[in-house]
Protein backbone atom coordinates (compact mmCIF):
# COMPACT_ATOMS: atom_id res chain seq x y z
CA UNK A 1 0.00 0.00 0.00
CA UNK A 2 1.40 3.31 -0.86
CA UNK A 3 1.72 6.32 1.37
CA UNK A 4 -1.82 8.31 -0.04
CA UNK A 5 -3.38 4.66 0.18
CA UNK A 6 -2.45 4.67 3.78
CA UNK A 7 -3.73 8.26 4.70
CA UNK A 8 -6.80 7.47 2.53
CA UNK A 9 -7.57 4.35 5.15
CA UNK A 10 -6.92 6.71 7.93
CA UNK A 11 -8.97 9.22 7.27
CA UNK A 12 -11.67 6.54 6.41
CA UNK A 13 -11.55 4.92 9.55
CA UNK A 14 -10.53 7.88 12.05
CA UNK A 15 -12.84 10.55 10.77
CA UNK A 16 -13.91 10.99 14.05
CA UNK A 17 -10.55 11.84 15.23
CA UNK A 18 -9.43 14.88 13.61
CA UNK A 19 -6.28 15.63 15.44
CA UNK A 20 -5.13 12.51 15.09
CA UNK A 21 -5.24 11.99 11.22
CA UNK A 22 -3.82 15.64 11.35
CA UNK A 23 -0.51 14.10 12.68
CA UNK A 24 -0.91 11.36 10.85
CA UNK A 25 -0.94 13.45 7.36
CA UNK A 26 1.48 16.04 8.34
CA UNK A 27 4.18 12.79 9.20
CA UNK A 28 2.95 11.30 5.88
CA UNK A 29 3.23 13.86 3.57
CA UNK A 30 6.58 14.40 4.46
CA UNK A 31 8.00 11.24 4.46
CA UNK A 32 6.84 9.62 0.98
CA UNK A 33 10.83 10.45 -0.67
CA UNK A 34 11.73 8.53 1.95
CA UNK A 35 9.46 5.65 1.47
CA UNK A 36 9.84 5.45 -1.95
CA UNK A 37 13.30 4.80 -1.40
CA UNK A 38 12.84 2.07 1.28
CA UNK A 39 10.76 -0.27 -0.84
CA UNK A 40 10.85 -2.75 2.06
CA UNK A 41 8.95 -0.05 4.75
CA UNK A 42 6.25 -0.59 2.14
CA UNK A 43 6.94 -4.65 2.15
CA UNK A 44 6.62 -4.31 5.76
CA UNK A 45 3.87 -2.79 5.59
CA UNK A 46 5.69 -0.19 8.50
CA UNK A 47 3.58 2.73 8.25
CA UNK A 48 0.34 0.88 8.20
CA UNK A 49 1.61 -0.49 11.65
CA UNK A 50 2.52 2.58 13.17
CA UNK A 51 -0.47 4.19 12.38
CA UNK A 52 -1.83 1.79 14.92
CA UNK A 53 -1.04 1.92 18.89
CA UNK A 54 0.30 -1.33 20.37
CA UNK A 55 -2.84 -0.74 22.69
CA UNK A 56 -5.22 2.08 24.14
CA UNK A 57 -5.48 1.54 28.15
CA UNK A 58 -8.47 2.90 28.66
CA UNK A 59 -10.21 3.11 32.47
CA UNK A 60 -12.36 4.66 34.79
CA UNK A 61 -10.98 7.13 37.87
CA UNK A 62 -13.30 7.45 40.99
CA UNK A 63 -12.62 9.98 43.33
CA UNK A 64 -14.10 12.05 46.47
CA UNK A 65 -14.02 16.14 46.10
CA UNK A 66 -13.66 18.33 49.17
CA UNK A 67 -17.53 17.94 49.89
CA UNK A 68 -17.38 14.10 50.15
CA UNK A 69 -18.77 13.89 46.83
CA UNK A 70 -18.09 11.17 44.63
CA UNK A 71 -17.14 11.83 41.39
CA UNK A 72 -15.98 9.96 38.11
CA UNK A 73 -13.43 11.01 35.04
CA UNK A 74 -11.79 8.79 32.36
CA UNK A 75 -8.24 7.84 32.05
CA UNK A 76 -6.33 6.92 29.22
CA UNK A 77 -2.66 5.49 28.57
CA UNK A 78 -1.51 5.33 24.82
CA UNK A 79 0.79 2.62 24.37
CA UNK A 80 1.78 3.71 20.47
CA UNK A 81 5.25 2.07 19.89
CA UNK A 82 8.18 0.64 22.06
CA UNK A 83 10.18 -0.38 19.02
CA UNK A 84 13.25 2.12 20.31
CA UNK A 85 12.21 1.71 24.03
CA UNK A 86 9.77 1.72 26.77
CA UNK A 87 6.74 3.63 25.66
CA UNK A 88 7.74 7.19 27.18
CA UNK A 89 5.42 10.73 26.75
CA UNK A 90 3.43 12.74 29.36
CA UNK A 91 0.02 12.82 30.83
CA UNK A 92 -2.47 15.62 30.46
CA UNK A 93 -5.04 16.46 32.84
CA UNK A 94 -7.32 18.95 31.23
CA UNK A 95 -11.02 19.07 29.80
CA UNK A 96 -10.68 18.73 26.29
CA UNK A 97 -8.33 14.92 26.47
CA UNK A 98 -10.16 12.72 24.58
CA UNK A 99 -8.54 9.44 22.08
CA UNK A 100 -8.38 11.62 19.53
CA UNK A 101 -6.00 14.18 20.97
CA UNK A 102 -3.95 11.75 23.04
CA UNK A 103 -3.39 9.33 20.09
CA UNK A 104 -1.97 12.18 18.00
CA UNK A 105 0.28 13.44 21.01
CA UNK A 106 1.30 9.33 21.23
CA UNK A 107 1.87 9.39 17.44
CA UNK A 108 4.17 12.55 17.26
CA UNK A 109 5.95 11.12 20.55
CA UNK A 110 7.18 8.19 18.85
CA UNK A 111 9.24 10.43 16.09
CA UNK A 112 10.22 12.97 19.08
CA UNK A 113 11.83 10.38 20.95
CA UNK A 114 13.19 8.96 17.83
CA UNK A 115 14.97 12.08 17.49
CA UNK A 116 16.48 12.19 20.98
CA UNK A 117 18.69 9.38 20.01
CA UNK A 118 17.87 8.22 23.20
CA UNK A 119 16.15 4.58 23.59
CA UNK A 120 12.41 5.80 24.36
CA UNK A 121 9.12 4.35 22.88
CA UNK A 122 6.75 6.58 22.27
CA UNK A 123 3.27 6.90 24.70
CA UNK A 124 0.87 9.56 25.88
CA UNK A 125 -1.90 9.13 28.84
CA UNK A 126 -4.27 11.73 30.45
CA UNK A 127 -7.17 12.24 31.64
CA UNK A 128 -10.44 14.40 30.90
CA UNK A 129 -10.15 15.94 34.46
CA UNK A 130 -10.01 20.01 34.97
CA UNK A 131 -7.54 20.96 37.45
CA UNK A 132 -8.71 24.50 37.31
CA UNK A 133 -10.69 25.77 40.73
CA UNK A 134 -9.69 22.45 42.50
CA UNK A 135 -8.16 22.37 46.11
CA UNK A 136 -4.63 20.69 46.59
CA UNK A 137 -6.38 18.05 48.34
CA UNK A 138 -9.01 17.28 45.54
CA UNK A 139 -5.81 17.45 43.21
CA UNK A 140 -4.07 14.78 45.31
CA UNK A 141 -6.81 12.57 45.61
CA UNK A 142 -7.08 12.34 41.90
CA UNK A 143 -3.95 12.04 40.95
CA UNK A 144 -3.61 8.89 43.77
CA UNK A 145 -6.68 7.28 42.11
CA UNK A 146 -5.56 8.12 38.79
CA UNK A 147 -2.46 5.91 39.22
CA UNK A 148 -4.45 3.45 41.20
CA UNK A 149 -5.69 2.18 37.85
CA UNK A 150 -2.41 3.12 35.62
CA UNK A 151 0.28 1.44 37.62
CA UNK A 152 -1.00 -1.98 36.43
CA UNK A 153 0.43 -1.21 33.25
CA UNK A 154 3.34 0.82 33.59
CA UNK A 155 6.88 0.42 35.01
CA UNK A 156 10.63 1.75 34.60
CA UNK A 157 10.72 -0.62 31.85
CA UNK A 158 7.35 -0.72 30.48
CA UNK A 159 5.90 2.48 29.94
CA UNK A 160 7.15 6.08 31.94
CA UNK A 161 4.55 8.88 31.87
CA UNK A 162 5.80 12.22 32.74
CA UNK A 163 3.50 15.89 32.98
CA UNK A 164 1.74 17.45 30.32
CA UNK A 165 -0.68 20.03 30.53
CA UNK A 166 -2.14 20.37 33.90
CA UNK A 167 0.42 18.05 35.36
CA UNK A 168 3.69 19.37 36.76
CA UNK A 169 6.17 18.45 39.71
CA UNK A 170 2.93 18.27 41.96
CA UNK A 171 1.05 16.18 40.44
CA UNK A 172 4.27 13.37 39.47
CA UNK A 173 5.14 13.49 43.10
CA UNK A 174 1.34 12.36 44.21
CA UNK A 175 1.32 9.71 41.15
CA UNK A 176 5.19 8.58 42.30
CA UNK A 177 3.95 7.99 45.88
CA UNK A 178 0.55 5.88 45.05
CA UNK A 179 2.74 3.98 42.19
CA UNK A 180 5.86 3.25 45.15
CA UNK A 181 3.16 2.58 47.72
CA UNK A 182 1.04 0.05 45.68
CA UNK A 183 4.11 -2.29 44.04
CA UNK A 184 6.75 -1.18 47.14
CA UNK A 185 9.28 -0.16 44.11
CA UNK A 186 11.36 2.96 43.95
CA UNK A 187 12.56 3.60 40.29
CA UNK A 188 12.27 5.45 37.12
CA UNK A 189 8.61 4.77 36.73
CA UNK A 190 7.55 9.07 36.06
CA UNK A 191 10.20 11.46 35.01
CA UNK A 192 9.72 15.03 36.18
CA UNK A 193 9.85 14.02 39.84
CA UNK A 194 11.47 16.07 42.71
CA UNK A 195 15.24 16.72 42.54
CA UNK A 196 16.26 14.86 45.73
CA UNK A 197 13.59 11.65 45.31
CA UNK A 198 14.76 11.02 41.78
CA UNK A 199 14.34 13.55 39.40
CA UNK A 200 16.74 14.96 37.32
CA UNK A 201 17.87 18.81 37.46
CA UNK A 202 16.70 20.54 34.78
CA UNK A 203 13.93 18.48 33.86
CA UNK A 204 11.28 21.64 34.75
CA UNK A 205 13.47 24.12 32.69
CA UNK A 206 14.37 21.29 29.42
CA UNK A 207 11.89 21.79 26.93
CA UNK A 208 11.06 25.56 26.78
CA UNK A 209 15.20 25.80 26.99
CA UNK A 210 15.79 23.06 24.44
CA UNK A 211 13.12 24.92 22.30
CA UNK A 212 15.39 28.27 22.31
CA UNK A 213 18.84 26.24 21.66
CA UNK A 214 16.97 25.06 18.80
CA UNK A 215 16.21 28.41 17.75
CA UNK A 216 19.51 29.58 18.41
CA UNK A 217 20.79 26.26 15.97
CA UNK A 218 18.00 27.91 13.32
CA UNK A 219 19.81 31.44 13.72
CA UNK A 220 22.92 30.25 12.65
CA UNK A 221 21.87 28.61 10.13
CA UNK A 222 20.59 32.01 8.71
CA UNK A 223 23.98 34.01 10.06
CA UNK A 224 22.33 35.64 12.36
CA UNK A 225 21.71 35.56 16.13
CA UNK A 226 19.19 35.72 18.61
CA UNK A 227 20.52 38.72 20.62
CA UNK A 228 18.03 41.85 19.77
CA UNK A 229 15.11 39.68 18.39
CA UNK A 230 11.76 40.59 19.22
CA UNK A 231 9.65 36.94 20.91
CA UNK A 232 5.97 36.42 20.90
CA UNK A 233 5.24 33.65 23.23
CA UNK A 234 1.93 32.05 24.05
CA UNK A 235 1.06 30.18 26.99
CA UNK A 236 2.10 30.90 30.71
CA UNK A 237 3.16 27.59 31.55
CA UNK A 238 6.20 25.09 32.20
CA UNK A 239 7.17 25.66 28.57
CA UNK A 240 6.22 29.15 27.63
CA UNK A 241 7.62 30.98 30.99
CA UNK A 242 11.06 28.57 30.32
CA UNK A 243 11.11 29.30 27.02
CA UNK A 244 10.46 32.94 27.59
CA UNK A 245 13.72 32.62 30.22
CA UNK A 246 16.35 31.36 28.27
CA UNK A 247 15.26 33.74 25.59
CA UNK A 248 15.40 37.14 27.72
CA UNK A 249 19.19 35.09 29.21
CA UNK A 250 20.76 35.25 25.57
CA UNK A 251 19.44 38.53 25.25
CA UNK A 252 16.18 38.56 22.95
CA UNK A 253 13.39 40.78 23.78
CA UNK A 254 10.47 38.98 25.00
CA UNK A 255 7.26 40.82 24.61
CA UNK A 256 4.68 38.69 25.23
CA UNK A 257 2.94 35.42 27.03
CA UNK A 258 -0.65 34.27 27.00
CA UNK A 259 -3.36 31.65 28.62
CA UNK A 260 -6.42 30.80 27.88
CA UNK A 261 -8.00 34.04 29.22
CA UNK A 262 -5.78 36.84 26.89
CA UNK A 263 -2.41 38.23 26.29
CA UNK A 264 -0.15 39.89 28.20
CA UNK A 265 1.92 42.32 26.15
CA UNK A 266 4.90 44.04 27.70
CA UNK A 267 6.71 46.48 24.95
CA UNK A 268 9.78 46.74 27.41
CA UNK A 269 10.20 43.24 27.59
CA UNK A 270 10.16 40.59 30.26
CA UNK A 271 13.17 40.13 32.31
CA UNK A 272 13.91 37.35 35.06
CA UNK A 273 11.79 39.15 37.93
CA UNK A 274 8.87 39.71 35.70
CA UNK A 275 9.40 36.29 34.74
CA UNK A 276 9.94 34.64 38.35
CA UNK A 277 6.90 36.80 39.49
CA UNK A 278 4.58 35.25 36.40
CA UNK A 279 5.84 32.25 37.84
CA UNK A 280 4.95 32.63 41.22
CA UNK A 281 1.27 33.79 40.09
CA UNK A 282 1.01 30.79 37.78
CA UNK A 283 2.04 28.68 40.61
CA UNK A 284 -1.00 30.23 42.49
CA UNK A 285 -3.40 29.80 39.79
CA UNK A 286 -3.74 33.41 39.97
CA UNK A 287 -4.73 35.61 36.94
CA UNK A 288 -2.25 36.15 34.12
CA UNK A 289 -3.67 40.48 33.82
CA UNK A 290 -2.63 41.56 37.54
CA UNK A 291 0.61 41.80 35.71
CA UNK A 292 -0.80 44.87 34.13
CA UNK A 293 -0.96 46.66 37.72
CA UNK A 294 2.73 45.61 39.19
CA UNK A 295 4.60 45.85 36.03
CA UNK A 296 2.48 48.34 33.21
CA UNK A 297 2.12 47.02 29.76
CA UNK A 298 -1.45 45.88 28.66
CA UNK A 299 -3.55 43.13 28.42
CA UNK A 300 -5.58 41.99 25.69
CA UNK A 301 -8.76 39.88 27.05
CA UNK A 302 -9.43 37.13 25.23
CA UNK A 303 -6.93 37.63 22.21
CA UNK A 304 -4.15 35.64 20.92
CA UNK A 305 -0.04 37.28 20.51
CA UNK A 306 -0.70 37.58 17.18
CA UNK A 307 -1.68 40.57 16.11
CA UNK A 308 1.66 41.92 17.46
CA UNK A 309 4.97 42.62 15.47
CA UNK A 310 8.02 40.67 15.88
CA UNK A 311 10.68 38.55 14.74
CA UNK A 312 10.54 34.96 16.00
CA UNK A 313 7.25 33.21 17.47
CA UNK A 314 7.12 30.53 20.15
CA UNK A 315 4.15 29.05 20.38
CA UNK A 316 4.03 27.10 23.26
CA UNK A 317 0.25 26.72 25.13
CA UNK A 318 -1.85 23.76 23.23
CA UNK A 319 -2.71 22.24 20.21
CA UNK A 320 -4.08 23.98 16.79
CA UNK A 321 -3.63 27.60 18.87
CA UNK A 322 -2.71 28.90 15.71
CA UNK A 323 -4.98 29.09 12.43
CA UNK A 324 -5.00 30.07 9.01
CA UNK A 325 -5.66 34.02 10.06
CA UNK A 326 -3.12 34.02 12.87
CA UNK A 327 -0.63 32.66 10.14
CA UNK A 328 -1.37 35.31 7.83
CA UNK A 329 -1.27 37.72 10.98
CA UNK A 330 2.15 36.29 11.62
CA UNK A 331 3.61 36.84 8.46
CA UNK A 332 2.43 40.59 7.85
CA UNK A 333 3.57 41.13 10.86
CA UNK A 334 7.35 40.41 10.38
CA UNK A 335 7.78 37.22 12.36
CA UNK A 336 10.74 35.26 10.01
CA UNK A 337 10.97 32.34 13.06
CA UNK A 338 8.29 30.15 14.45
CA UNK A 339 9.26 27.23 16.90
CA UNK A 340 6.92 25.17 18.32
CA UNK A 341 7.16 24.75 21.94
CA UNK A 342 4.00 23.23 22.03
CA UNK A 343 2.85 20.02 20.60
CA UNK A 344 1.19 20.75 16.97
CA UNK A 345 -0.08 24.22 17.76
CA UNK A 346 -0.39 25.13 13.69
CA UNK A 347 -3.14 24.02 11.92
CA UNK A 348 -2.64 22.02 8.79
CA UNK A 349 -3.57 25.68 7.04
CA UNK A 350 -1.29 27.71 9.00
CA UNK A 351 1.48 25.42 8.33
CA UNK A 352 1.13 25.65 4.34
CA UNK A 353 1.13 29.35 4.94
CA UNK A 354 4.08 30.39 6.85
CA UNK A 355 5.95 27.31 4.52
CA UNK A 356 4.88 29.06 1.57
CA UNK A 357 5.91 32.34 2.88
CA UNK A 358 9.09 30.57 3.69
CA UNK A 359 8.84 31.48 7.10
CA UNK A 360 11.91 29.00 9.32
CA UNK A 361 9.60 26.72 11.11
CA UNK A 362 10.59 23.85 13.74
CA UNK A 363 7.99 21.21 14.59
CA UNK A 364 7.04 20.64 18.10
CA UNK A 365 8.58 16.97 17.88
CA UNK A 366 11.93 18.75 16.81
CA UNK A 367 11.82 21.83 19.02
CA UNK A 368 10.23 21.02 21.79
CA UNK A 369 12.12 17.47 22.06
CA UNK A 370 14.56 18.59 24.89
CA UNK A 371 11.85 17.70 27.82
CA UNK A 372 11.50 14.67 26.87
CA UNK A 373 15.60 14.20 25.91
CA UNK A 374 15.92 15.30 29.90
CA UNK A 375 13.02 12.72 30.81
CA UNK A 376 15.60 10.06 29.40
CA UNK A 377 18.72 11.55 31.25
CA UNK A 378 16.50 10.76 34.26
CA UNK A 379 15.64 7.28 33.67
CA UNK A 380 19.14 7.08 33.03
CA UNK A 381 20.39 8.26 36.21
CA UNK A 382 17.52 6.42 38.15
CA UNK A 383 18.74 3.56 36.46
CA UNK A 384 22.45 4.10 37.97
CA UNK A 385 21.34 6.22 41.17
CA UNK A 386 23.78 8.62 40.37
CA UNK A 387 23.02 12.13 39.64
CA UNK A 388 24.90 14.85 37.61
CA UNK A 389 25.02 18.55 38.02
CA UNK A 390 22.64 21.33 36.13
CA UNK A 391 25.74 22.33 33.75
CA UNK A 392 26.14 18.65 32.80
CA UNK A 393 22.50 18.27 32.20
CA UNK A 394 22.33 22.06 30.21
CA UNK A 395 25.62 20.89 28.21
CA UNK A 396 24.21 17.66 26.77
CA UNK A 397 20.82 19.13 26.20
CA UNK A 398 22.39 21.80 24.18
CA UNK A 399 23.92 19.00 22.16
CA UNK A 400 20.85 16.61 21.94
CA UNK A 401 19.22 20.27 20.21
CA UNK A 402 22.08 20.89 18.24
CA UNK A 403 22.39 17.05 17.06
CA UNK A 404 18.29 17.36 16.60
CA UNK A 405 18.68 20.79 14.25
CA UNK A 406 21.30 19.29 12.19
CA UNK A 407 20.04 16.08 11.29
CA UNK A 408 16.83 17.33 10.21
CA UNK A 409 18.94 19.84 7.90
CA UNK A 410 20.74 17.46 6.65
CA UNK A 411 17.74 15.40 6.02
CA UNK A 412 16.16 18.02 3.97
CA UNK A 413 19.09 18.51 2.07
CA UNK A 414 19.46 14.60 1.36
CA UNK A 415 15.49 14.50 0.20
CA UNK A 416 16.08 17.54 -1.93
CA UNK A 417 13.38 19.79 0.65
CA UNK A 418 16.11 22.64 1.70
CA UNK A 419 16.11 25.21 -1.13
CA UNK A 420 18.58 28.47 -1.34
CA UNK A 421 18.98 27.99 1.96
CA UNK A 422 15.43 27.48 3.08
CA UNK A 423 15.71 24.26 5.53
CA UNK A 424 12.77 21.96 5.44
CA UNK A 425 12.80 21.37 9.10
CA UNK A 426 9.70 19.29 9.04
CA UNK A 427 10.11 17.03 6.30
CA UNK A 428 13.92 16.56 7.80
CA UNK A 429 12.56 15.80 11.28
CA UNK A 430 9.85 13.65 10.46
CA UNK A 431 12.49 11.42 7.81
CA UNK A 432 14.88 10.76 10.68
CA UNK A 433 12.43 10.07 12.96
CA UNK A 434 10.60 7.79 11.24
CA UNK A 435 13.50 6.33 9.73
CA UNK A 436 14.83 5.22 12.96
CA UNK A 437 11.69 3.75 14.06
CA UNK A 438 11.16 1.94 10.99
CA UNK A 439 14.44 0.11 10.58
CA UNK A 440 14.03 -1.05 14.16
CA UNK A 441 10.42 -2.38 12.91
CA UNK A 442 11.76 -4.25 9.62
CA UNK A 443 14.51 -6.07 12.39
CA UNK A 444 12.03 -7.02 14.59
CA UNK A 445 10.14 -8.71 11.53
CA UNK A 446 6.14 -8.87 11.76
CA UNK A 447 6.42 -8.34 15.32
CA UNK A 448 5.22 -4.40 17.14
N1 LIG B 1 5.79 20.08 29.86
C1 LIG B 1 6.63 19.56 28.97
O1 LIG B 1 7.76 19.16 29.31
C2 LIG B 1 6.26 19.46 27.54
C3 LIG B 1 5.12 20.06 27.06
N2 LIG B 1 4.88 20.06 25.70
C4 LIG B 1 3.71 20.71 25.16
O2 LIG B 1 3.76 22.12 25.48
C5 LIG B 1 2.43 22.66 25.60
C6 LIG B 1 2.28 23.33 26.94
O3 LIG B 1 2.54 22.40 27.97
P1 LIG B 1 2.94 22.85 29.45
O4 LIG B 1 3.60 24.15 29.42
O5 LIG B 1 3.61 21.70 30.06
O6 LIG B 1 1.50 22.99 30.12
P2 LIG B 1 1.05 23.91 31.33
O7 LIG B 1 -0.15 23.27 31.89
O8 LIG B 1 2.20 24.19 32.24
O9 LIG B 1 0.68 25.29 30.63
C7 LIG B 1 -0.23 25.33 29.58
C8 LIG B 1 -0.43 26.78 29.19
O10 LIG B 1 -1.16 26.81 27.99
C9 LIG B 1 -2.40 27.51 28.20
N3 LIG B 1 -3.47 26.84 27.48
C10 LIG B 1 -3.83 25.53 27.60
N4 LIG B 1 -4.89 25.28 26.81
C11 LIG B 1 -5.18 26.45 26.19
C12 LIG B 1 -6.15 26.84 25.25
N5 LIG B 1 -7.05 25.96 24.78
N6 LIG B 1 -6.14 28.13 24.81
C13 LIG B 1 -5.24 29.02 25.30
N7 LIG B 1 -4.30 28.70 26.19
C14 LIG B 1 -4.27 27.44 26.63
C15 LIG B 1 -2.63 27.46 29.67
O11 LIG B 1 -3.50 28.53 30.06
P3 LIG B 1 -4.56 28.34 31.25
O12 LIG B 1 -3.71 28.22 32.48
O13 LIG B 1 -5.40 29.55 31.20
O14 LIG B 1 -5.30 27.08 30.91
C16 LIG B 1 -1.23 27.59 30.20
O15 LIG B 1 -0.80 28.91 30.19
C17 LIG B 1 1.50 21.47 25.34
O16 LIG B 1 1.22 21.40 23.96
C18 LIG B 1 2.36 20.26 25.71
O17 LIG B 1 1.92 19.07 25.09
C19 LIG B 1 5.76 19.51 24.82
C20 LIG B 1 6.89 18.90 25.25
C21 LIG B 1 7.17 18.73 26.66
O1 LIG C 1 9.12 13.91 29.53
C1 LIG C 1 8.27 13.18 29.04
O2 LIG C 1 8.27 11.97 29.06
C2 LIG C 1 7.04 13.82 28.42
C3 LIG C 1 7.28 14.91 27.49
C4 LIG C 1 6.06 15.11 26.66
O3 LIG C 1 4.97 14.79 27.05
C5 LIG C 1 6.22 15.66 25.34
O4 LIG C 1 7.35 15.67 24.84
O5 LIG C 1 5.21 16.07 24.74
Amino acid sequence: MSISQAIEKVEARYAHQPEFVQAVKEVALTIAPLYDAHPEFQKMKIFERLVEPDRIICFRVNWENDKGEVQVNRGWRVQFSNALGPYKGGVRFHPTVNQSVLKFLGFEQIFKNALTGLPMGGGKGGADFDPKGKTDSEIRRFCYAFMRELHHYVNKDIDVPAGDIGVGGREVSYMFAMYKNLTREYGGVLTGKGVGFGGSLMRTEATGYGAVYFLENMLAAQNESIEGKKVLVSGAGNVSLHAAEKACMLGATVLTVSDSQGTLYDANGLNQEKIDWLKAQKAQSKPLCDYVDVYGGEWFAQQKPWHIKGDIAIPSATQNEVNEDDAKHMVENGIRYIVEGANMPLTAEAVDHIRLHRVHYAPGKAANAGGVAVSGLEMSQNSVRQYKTFEEIDERLKRIMKNIHDGAAEASANYGQTDNGYIDYMAGANIVGFKRVADALCAYGILN
